[in-house]
């Protein structure tokens, strides 16, 4: 579903003869299948939202190859990133990223939108989005009228409206409390097991990472596997 081959990265800061390099993705290799819940730790600056960022078309690697549903991403020209990027990716981000001008049922409407879905397609997924994250009753409240948990559950339904076959979530519980942070695994875990959604979770949390059928770790620039949780599947 997910591959990384050979994967370096580097950012260049500065210019000319002020200019430095600083490596952070060296020879990454992985391969993720259809239906798994991989979680990937690691210590602050390791490149860990580097990874993701380049799993989301947003940075393009330095060198290496990326595929994405046997589609060579790394190919793809900026408009073919963002079409593919629309089909097939999900996101969830821990600051939830919400447009605060729209409703909760605006903000979910938004990705059928962008992807052409006629009026009529759209109030029903939308609606229906809104059940499946128990907000039925909140499709008028703006952002700011939210609590954080029913935020983060709008920001779930946004990502998952257009059903993309790949979730890549960042920190997707740090902004939540314990309650809300269990609630939002259970949820990643039934979608997982029902929808057989991939997801791709970037964590610097035990609970969240425990959820992963694997964990992978970056160090030093590095992936390794860090274990796998067999009690998931
Ligand atoms: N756009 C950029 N330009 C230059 N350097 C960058 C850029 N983005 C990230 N870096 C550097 O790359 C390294 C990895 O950053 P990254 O954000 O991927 O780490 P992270 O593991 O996600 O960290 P955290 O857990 O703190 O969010 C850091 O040293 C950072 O300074």
């Amino acid at each position: 579903m997910i591959q990384m081959k050979q994967i370096n990265h580097q950012f260049i800061i500065g210019k000319k003869k002020r200019k430095t390099i600083v490596p952070v993705l060296e020879n990454v290799n992985f391969q993720i299948k259809q239906g798994e819940i991989v979680t990937i730790v690691g210590k602050s600056g390791s490149g860990k939202s580097t990874l993701l960022n380049l799993l989301s078309g947003y940075i393009r690697p330095t060198n290496g190859e990326i595929f994405i549903k046997d589609q060579n991403v790394t190919k793809l020209s900026e408009g073919d990133w963002a079409d593919f990027r629309i089909q097939n990716l999900g996101f969830i981000f821990q600051s939830f990223q919400l447009i605060p001008s729209m409703t909760a049922y605006q903000n979910i409407e938004l990705p059928l939108i962008l992807k052409g879905a006629s009026n009529i397609a759209r109030k029903q997924q939308a609606l229906d989005m809104l059940e499946m994250v128990g907000l039925s009753d909140h499709a008028d409240y703006y952002p700011n009228e939210l609590s954080g948990g029913q935020q983060q559950r709008v920001s779930i339904a946004r990502a998952l409206v257009v059903k993309p076959p790949i979730i890549l979530a960042d920190e997707p519980t740090g902004s939540l409390d314990s309650e809300n942070e269990q609630e939002l695994l259970n949820f990643i875990q039934k979608l997982n097991r029902d929808l057989n959604i991939t997801f791709l979770i970037i964590t610097h949390d035990d609970q969240v990472a425990a959820i992963g059928h694997r964990t992978l770790l970056i160090k030093d620039g590095k992936l390794q596997e860090e274990k796998v949780h067999e009690v998931h599947r």
